[in-house]
């Protein structure tokens, strides 16, 4: 498993500079490689960060992106808790993504969390087929109890292996109705990059990185790396020697 990778800034502004870059430069390579990008987004915070200026990026080939989303709230798509709705309103209507390479919740089945998730897992087979689907990145953020995607602390869902799509009804963040991949998807991607911006989370990062506490999000391992974008609020109190391996 890859050691986590540090990368501290002064500002979110920096951190979007650098996720340009950053996400720029895994596009190309992925289309190199395999004619694709596949890339899964985050609520919260995330888009706006990631979007700033990567949705005036022109070098991007976005016609080879597959996006998916890494956990989503079964509301409709119009609905002010859809990720997919900040996802479009802060990117994706920005960026020529062909509208069927965009794959959100499906909005006939947000009453039925367990249809939604099943749903899912076939949108995903449209594009990985039968294998577990490998991302070539996924974006996350974390809340404050250390939760990513919807795998919340201490929830039975953090064991699920069987399935690549679970879903819940009892989120401790609201709303409580919600899909989100599993480990296993999670953990065979190339790379897991998180976003974690703002002094309410300094004390979860420091827990998960310093400490190495079993919070869902330091459970998250990938394939080849695994990276933390953050800024100086979020990395207040992590530990100077754990920066070593910062760039
Ligand atoms: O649907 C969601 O709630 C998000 O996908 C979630 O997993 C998010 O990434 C974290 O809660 C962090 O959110 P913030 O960045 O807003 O703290």
């Amino acid at each position: 498993m890859p050691s986590p990778e540090i990368f501290k800034f002064a500002s979110a502004d920096e951190i979007s500079t650098a996720l340009d870059h950053f996400i720029a430069q895994a596009s190309h390579d992925a289309i190199a490689r395999s004619g694709r990008f596949t890339v899964t987004l985050s609520g919260g915070s995330l888009p706006k960060v990631l979007a700033a200026k990567l949705k005036s990026n022109t070098t991007v080939e976005w016609s080879k992106w597959h996006v998916f989303f890494a956990d989503e709230r079964c509301v409709p798509h119009d609905h002010d808790d859809s990720n997919y709705l900040l996802a479009k309103q802060q990117l994706l209507d920005s960026v020529p993504i062909p509208a069927n390479q965009v794959h959100p919740i499906n909005p006939a089945l947000v009453n039925d969390r367990h249809a939604a998730a099943k749903d899912y897992v076939q949108q995903l087979k449209s594009v990985f087929g039968e294998e577990l689907p490998s991302f070539d990145v996924n974006l996350l953020g974390i809340g404050p109890d250390g939760h990513c995607c919807s795998l919340f602390p201490g929830h039975p869902l953090l064991d699920v292996k069987d399935t690549w799509v679970a879903s819940l009804d009892d989120s401790p963040k609201p709303p409580p109705s919600r899909i989100t991949l599993t480990y296993p998807v999670i953990n065979n991607a190339d790379t897991n990059v998180f976003v974690v911006t703002g002094e309410g989370k300094a004390d979860v990062f420091h827990q998960i990185i310093d400490l190495k506490e079993p919070l869902p999000s330091g459970r998250v391992q990938a394939k080849r790396r695994l990276i933390w974008f953050v800024d100086n609020g979020a990395a207040g109190k992590l530990k100077a020697s754990t920066l070593k391996y910062s760039l």
